[in-house]
């Protein structure tokens, strides 16, 4: 009985003994193991997970080759797929027409596109995108009655058409300051081009002129007969007498060769298609509104201008080509504004918190303009039927849609300065 206990004693004393040692041997392998842990994440931290990100930069890029590569077959079959166009009127060829606008992808331009091209005529577009955009003109693109042209006007254009609309110029100051010898060269080298074109074509053809041939008036408001007061070396120059230039070159060649010309003064116009760098008042005003940046107004705010919604601009072109009036016309809205009232007006249609800011004066900045437009009445019984806040409603929601767009795009280094 004493044996068998002392053997339970010593069997006991060894498991004891037998389990000190495991766990001894357990702890320094843990130990062991930790370090080599440690280690391990240390040499994966160094080059695997270096290499993970290097894997990663090629997965994003396999990916973004495999969307272009999609992208491409998308288009192809786009063009596979018969576009839509809108309905045009059916015109036979008595009354069809050729008509080139240069400028046609521009801000009125394309307005004018439109409407010729819903009356069923065929246009031809010539623009060199200084200003324009294919975007204007697309949903014509393709079509049978429509071609774009990629032509700069300060170069010949040898084509068949029956009428010129000659549009083409940047209209927009700190579009046309940008490069005022350009800006020169378009409107006497090209008006030249264009007016030789018509010339040998027997063609019509419309010039659009300016308000601003009448500079910084002192006669308001402005009525044709109104011979101007404009700064020949002052920073407009490039325009306001390029413009006169173009206007004597087209009563030049009236007399010379007998032509059938047509001058519209074009008043401040308004509306969608605008650029969002146009830079001009309505633009300006209407995307800082929108943005909650503050609304630059240029000095006092004093100065006053007219805007008139580019339907009517339209309208007003069409219905003077198609008159027998000869001499300039001015196309505008008569109703006036001063640019700091013009500032409030936007603020309470777009909202937000926007305040106004007073920025200096622009150099030879004309302080009143408005419209007499007894002619354009008289001779082509036309007068604006969109009123302000109807245009500028539309206008509104066409900004909106473009900021929500150039948000979702890499061009967004496109929106204006913040001042
Ligand atoms: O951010 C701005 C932009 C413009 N302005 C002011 O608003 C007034 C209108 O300026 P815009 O740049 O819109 O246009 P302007 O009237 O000077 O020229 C225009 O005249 C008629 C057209 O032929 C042309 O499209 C354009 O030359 C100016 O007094 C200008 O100083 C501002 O106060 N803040």
């Amino acid at each position: 009985m004493i044996q068998v206990t002392w053997k339970i004693k010593h069997v006991l004393v060894s498991v004891v003994f037998l389990l000190i040692l495991l766990l001894i041997f357990f702890a320094k392998y843990n130990s062991k193991h930790n370090a080599a842990q440690k280690t391990g994440q240390y040499l994966y931290k160094k080059f695997v997970f270096n290499d993970e990100i290097e894997y990663n930069k090629q997965l994003l890029q396999e990916a973004s080759d495999r969307i272009q590569e999609l992208e491409k077959k998308i288009l192809a079959l786009e063009s596979q797929v018969p576009k839509s166009y809108p309905d045009v009127k059916f015109l036979n060829y008595l009354s069809r027409k050729r008509i080139l606008i240069t400028g046609g992808a521009g801000f009125v331009g394309s307005h004018l596109v439109d409407r010729l091209m819903l009356q069923g005529h065929e246009v031809i577009v010539a623009d060199n995108f200084f200003t324009g955009r294919k975007r204007n003109v697309e949903h014509w693109i393709g079509h049978e009655n429509f071609e774009l042209i990629h032509h700069d006007i300060v170069n010949p254009l040898f084509i068949e058409v029956d009428e010129i609309y000659h549009l083409a110029s940047p209209a927009s100051p700190p579009h046309y300051m940008y490069n005022p010898v350009k800006t020169i060269k378009t409107n006497t080298l090209g008006t030249i081009n264009m007016l030789g074109l018509a010339r040998r074509l027997n063609a019509r053809i419309l010039i659009a002129s300016t308000s601003e041939v009448y500079g910084d008036p002192d006669i308001h408001p402005q009525p044709e007969t109104y011979w101007g007061h404009v700064n020949p070396i002052g920073p407009r120059a490039c325009y306001d007498e390029g413009k006169r230039v173009s206007e004597t070159l087209t009563y030049a060649y009236a007399k010379q060769e007998n032509m059938q010309v047509r001058v519209a003064r074009i008043f401040n116009t308004y509306g969608p298609r605008m650029h969002m760098n146009d830079g001009r008042v309505v633009s300006n005003f209407i995307l800082q509104a929108l943005q909650n940046d503050v609304i630059t107004v240029y000095g006092s705010g004093d100065q006053t201008r007219s805007f008139q919604y580019v339907s009517d601009l339209v309208d007003g072109l069409v219905a003077l080509m198609g008159s027998n009036y000869t001499q300039p016309i001015n196309l505008g809205n008569p109703v006036e504004h001063s640019i700091i009232e013009f500032a409030s007006i936007i603020k309470g249609l777009v909202g937000g918190r926007s305040k106004i800011k007073h920025l200096a004066q622009v150099e030879d900045d004309p302080q009143r303009r408005r419209p007499d437009i007894t002619r354009a009445k008289k001779y082509l019984n036309w007068e604006p039927k969109v009123d302000l806040n109807a245009g500028l409603h539309k206008t509104v929601n066409y900004f909106k849609h473009e900021l929500h767009r150039f948000k979702h795009s890499q061009r967004n280094k496109f929106l204006p300065e913040k001042p």
